[in-house]
């Protein structure tokens, strides 16, 4: 039986690695067998996308370019990471998928939905989260948590502040389109509450 897929979404600093490190460590005490990955990387591959992704010196990366980038990281996970796992039954939790590329590249960058969807669709074969939790911030604290993380500014943190507004409302428009994947959480709670609640919500799809 296959396993189940849930990504974890949002702005920067949302709070998602911090989430799934927690629900990692509580799944081991379940001894629930899983993965954990991200993107871009999770791969040898995609970890050198990744490095050339977020470059902050390549400015002049053209946004097909960019689009393309994330979508050949995770065809290379999808294909050798991720479809093993979920045919093995093991839980696949992941931090960002698609719905990234369609909140920062279309939503945040203006390149077309159809484009992103269409070469998405190939890189996946239509492989879909049973889940995807989305850690909803406001720019503002958005900004405030990777100030305080330090360290130079990748180039999509480089973005404006209008661009991580269209990708948030993007977050936020993607929610409503698939009510029944998606699940809401305001990720300025406390980090024990918002793991509360995905645990409840995990162990509801595991029944
Ligand atoms: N609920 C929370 N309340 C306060 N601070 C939080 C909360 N969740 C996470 N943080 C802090 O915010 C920062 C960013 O968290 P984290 O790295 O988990 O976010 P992220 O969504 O994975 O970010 P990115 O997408 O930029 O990698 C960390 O310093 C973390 O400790
Ligand atoms: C998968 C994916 C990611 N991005 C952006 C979002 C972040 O700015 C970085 C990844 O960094 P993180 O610390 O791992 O969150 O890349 C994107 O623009 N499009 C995508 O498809």
């Amino acid at each position: 039986m296959d396993g189940l897929f849930i990504s974890f979404e949002g702005p920067e600093g949302a709070g998602k690695t911090t989430q799934i490190r927690r629900i990692c460590e509580w799944l081991d005490h379940q001894g629930i067998s899983y993965i954990h990955v991200r993107e871009p990387g999770g791969t040898r591959i995609g970890n050198e996308i990744r490095e050339l992704v977020l470059r902050p010196d390549f400015d002049e990366m053209s946004m097909l370019t960019e689009v393309l980038m994330y979508a050949s990281s995770r065809a290379q996970l999808v294909g050798e990471v991720i479809m093993p796992a979920l045919a093995e039954g093991k839980m696949v939790l992941c931090d960002r998928y698609v719905d990234s590329s369609v909140a920062y590249q279309s939503y945040g960058a203006g390149v077309s939905l159809e484009t992103v969807l269409t070469i998405n669709e190939k890189a996946t074969s239509g492989l879909t989260p049973n889940r995807t939790y989305l850690l909803d911030i406001s720019p503002e604290v958005s900004e405030s948590r990777v100030r305080a993380r330090g360290g130079d500014k990748d180039r999509m943190e480089q973005r404006d502040s209008s661009f991580h507004r269209r990708v948030r409302e993007g977050y936020l428009e993607l929610s409503t389109r698939y009510p029944h994947r998606y699940m809401v959480i305001q990720g300025d709670q406390e980090l024990e509450d918002i793991n509360w609640q995905i645990k409840q919500d995990i162990l509801r799809l595991m029944s």
